[in-house]
């Protein structure tokens, strides 16, 4: 199926384990596929029958930045959720980063897919 792609999306947050990590933000990227029909969106040109990738990046950041939260895994499982219960989406890839998490690697984080994408 057609997917939505929302790459890169940057958000800076309370995340983590340790102590240290509960007191600053840091800066988490989030790569999103998300299944969407865009046929009808195309055929009638019309943005009531998008998925507005705006909408759903302004919900994923309000949602993580509610609260602080210890893992990645924590953030990626959420935001699957959020996106396929709030916005109706059949699936969804979500890639988490967090930059800077330990030293000498440029990144660390985890990859969940959810949904229907047979
Ligand atoms: N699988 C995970 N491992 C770790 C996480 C995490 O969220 N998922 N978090 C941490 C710490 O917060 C790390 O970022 C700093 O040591 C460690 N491992």
């Amino acid at each position: 199926m057609d997917r939505v792609i929302i790459e890169s999306l940057r958000i800076d947050t309370i995340i983590g384990v340790l102590e240290w990590e509960k007191e600053i933000k840091q800066t988490l990227l989030l790569d999103l596929e998300i299944l969407w029909d865009q046929r009808k969106a195309a055929a009638t040109d019309d943005y009531q029958h998008a998925l507005c990738y705006a909408s759903v990046s302004k919900a994923v950041e309000a949602m993580i930045t509610a609260q602080p939260i210890e893992l990645v895994e924590t953030v990626a499982e959420r935001t699957a959720a959020l996106i396929m219960t709030e916005f109706g989406a059949p699936g969804v890839k979500v890639q988490v980063r967090k930059l800077a998490a330990i030293t000498n690697v440029k990144s660390v984080g985890v990859a969940i897919t959810r949904g229907d994408w047979h």
